[in-house]
């Protein structure tokens, strides 16, 4: 079971490495990789168990976090409203790819944090607002899908793990709270 132990923090070299792309038709430990991703999410988004294996809570998490080069990425973002437990998007990717995306950008309200970075970096972390992403599924098939808002931008900080990006990598160092004209802030 994949725990805080396991990701590894800023200054580890596979951080900033572009990962591999993993062999179609999956390996089994591939397989096996997504699916550990995946229940670390739904751990550490379960009050209970975040607390009692000491988890942050996590929306996305990408292999390389894990000291694990290779292009996989697993995200899973609840609905936000305890009425409808069905989460917005809930998927591990392997090899996904952004095909296209709006001119659109956006950027979290908030900012961004990561589970591989102990410390606050304020400012706004600009993207695109909508991606048309394509990538295979944990049963090897291939899927093609858009998104937009904040599960956009969680697919897009995932994948930038995959490309050895940061998330302060897109913040404006001079002014991190600048925003050209048009860029959608998300709530
Ligand atoms: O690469 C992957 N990561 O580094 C985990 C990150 C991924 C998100 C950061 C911004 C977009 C994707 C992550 O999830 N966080 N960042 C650090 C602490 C907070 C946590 C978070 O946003 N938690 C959360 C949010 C809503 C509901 C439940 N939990
Ligand atoms: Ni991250």
């Amino acid at each position: 079971m994949i725990t805080m132990d396991n990701i590894i923090r800023e200054g580890n070299p596979t951080l900033r490495a572009v990962a591999k792309e993993v062999t179609v038709p999956l390996a089994d430990e591939d397989i096996t990789l997504g699916t550990e991703m995946m229940e670390f999410l739904h751990n550490s988004q379960d009050p209970v168990k975040a607390e009692e294996l000491g988890l942050r809570g996590g929306v996305g998490l990408a292999a390389p976090q894990l000291d694990i080069s290779k292009r996989i990425i697993a995200v899973h973002v609840p609905s936000g409203d305890l009425e409808n437990p069905e989460p917005t998007l809930s998927a591990v990717m392997y090899n996904p790819k952004i095909l296209s995306h709006s001119v659109q950008d956006a950027c979290l309200g908030e900012g961004e944090g990561c589970l591989s970075v102990d410390r606050e970096v304020p400012g706004y972390v600009v993207r695109h607002n909508k991606i048309t992403l394509s990538y295979v599924d944990a049963a090897g098939v291939k899927q093609k899908i858009r998104l937009k808002n904040y599960e956009a931008i969680v697919v897009q900080h995932e994948i930038d793990h995959l490309n050895g990006v940061m998330f302060y990598d897109h913040i404006n160092a001079e002014n991190p709270y600048a925003l050209q004209d048009g860029v959608l802030v998300i709530e």
